[in-house]
């Protein structure tokens, strides 16, 4: 299929007693990137990977790894995630006040860095952030679980951050995450999404791939 975006699913929704079969079923699906949720049961309510699990799918596959870390104090462990093999490597806003040394340590390691944000941050929470990021991730859903309806209005924070990329010639790209399926997928392109993060469509089948 011939799409205009980066198809980056979700392992979240993947049978973890299988995580390599769904690393094979991404790539024969035509996804571009494995999104790899991190949770650690503090700054979200639910628990997932961690670096060694990482690691060991990074021996299964050559696509990138979009690791989005849900985690309080991300600045403690993210070279863990850098080792395993992220090659982008987006925190939350919420949970990091040192974030110019965060972006900075994580491209003195050679990787992408990405910013994200939940529902209830507003763009404007990222201002000073923008000229120095490669992707940001925007929370259609409150982080912690797939399987959530995407919050329609989150898809303004798209269409705004597009609009100052525009106008000021920044270099991210804008991914949205949170209950896209075949019914919202539309909506998220036309916000101007580039990167379409899915996890329980994609999985059950009921994602236009
Ligand atoms: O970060 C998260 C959830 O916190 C996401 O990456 C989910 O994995 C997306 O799952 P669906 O909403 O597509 O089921
Ligand atoms: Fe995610």
């Amino acid at each position: 299929m011939n799409k205009e975006y980066i198809l980056a699913p979700s392992v979240l929704s993947a049978d973890f007693s299988a995580l390599g079969d769904a690393l094979q079923f991404i790539e024969q699906k035509g996804g571009d990137w494995v999104h790899i949720d991190v949770m650690d049961g503090h700054f979200v309510p639910n628990l997932t990977f961690g670096p060694p699990v990482i690691a060991a799918l990074r021996k299964r596959t050559s696509l990138p790894f979009d690791v989005h870390l849900m985690t309080s104090n991300p600045a403690e462990h993210f070279d863990s995630y850098i080792e395993a093999g992220a090659d982008y490597l987006t925190f939350h806003i919420e949970a990091e006040i040192h974030a110019h040394r965060l972006i900075s340590r994580i491209h003195e390691a050679g990787r992408k860095a990405g910013i994200s944000l939940v529902p209830s941050t507003p763009v404007s929470s990222l201002k000073e952030l923008l000229p120095l990021v490669d992707l940001i991730l925007v929370m259609t859903v409150d982080p912690g679980f797939g399987g959530q309806s995407l919050i329609p209005s989150c898809l303004e924070k798209v269409r705004e951050l597009k609009k100052l990329k525009q106008e000021n010639d920044f270099s991210y790209i804008v991914s949205v995450d949170g209950g896209v399926n075949s019914r919202t997928l539309d909506s998220a392109l036309s916000a101007g999404s580039d990167v379409i993060v899915t996890g329980s469509a994609f999985f059950s089948g009921n994602f236009p791939v």
